[in-house]
């Protein structure tokens, strides 16, 4: 059986679209950087804790698989994670506004005996945002929950000038990662090498 450690709706639909069955586990895991931690290996180790707790909920079921996954907003090496409030998102805004971040995804499926790692990065370039489209962008409340105060799957699609890397990956579970990470543990057919 498969588990997804995860209260997020578009993991869970992003998820759904790979064809496989699953469940998913609602839980809070704390998200702090920790002082020194690289801003790559930080993304890693909350989608490993995430999905390791997951596990820790599903304790002694045969053959439990748990997904776990991360997603941050990384601009000079600083982590950019979801807004606190309005003020807050249009912090983030502004500071990503006419420059390029990446995008970390960190996807851990674990189970009692296996653990397989996979992580997605893209390279999002904004255009530059005056102070109005920020302003409207966060009255539309979907900077709220989000990396980066942005949804790239929502309104904010229109600010973004270049998208080097992965649409679902930005938008929480990159597929074609996750869709390998299970063909390794077996829990989706392997894919026939084409000649
Ligand atoms: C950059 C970006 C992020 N996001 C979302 C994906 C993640 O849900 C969220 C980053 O927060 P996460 O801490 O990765 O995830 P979460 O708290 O939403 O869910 P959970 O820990 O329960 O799995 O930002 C978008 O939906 N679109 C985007 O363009």
């Amino acid at each position: 059986m498969l588990y997804l450690a995860s209260k997020s709706p578009r993991r869970r639909d992003l998820l759904a679209r790979l064809g496989i069955d699953f469940d998913p586990i609602d839980l809070d895991i704390p998200e702090h950087r920790l002082p020194g931690e690289a801003a790559d290996a930080y993304v890693s180790r909350v989608a490993h804790e995430k999905a390791r707790a997951g596990l820790g909920h599903v304790a002694g079921e045969p053959g439990a698989w748990v997904l776990g996954s991360d997603t941050e907003v990384i601009l000079d090496d600083e982590v950019f994670g979801k807004p606190r409030d309005g003020d807050d998102a249009a912090a983030m805004l502004r500071r990503l506004s006419g420059r390029t971040h990446r995008v970390v995804s960190a996807v851990w499926l674990v189970s009692d005996a296996r653990e397989f790692e996979a992580v997605s990065v893209s390279q999002v370039s904004f255009d530059a945002l005056d102070e109005a489209r920020i302003a409207a962008y966060v009255a539309t409340g979907e900077a709220f929950g989000k990396a980066g105060g942005y949804g790239i799957q929502g309104a904010a699609e229109v600010f973004v000038g270049r998208l080097d890397g992965s649409f679902s990956g930005v938008m929480g579970l990159p597929l074609r990662e996750t869709d390998r990470l299970l063909r390794r543990a077996g829990l989706l057919a392997p894919v026939e090498a084409v000649a």
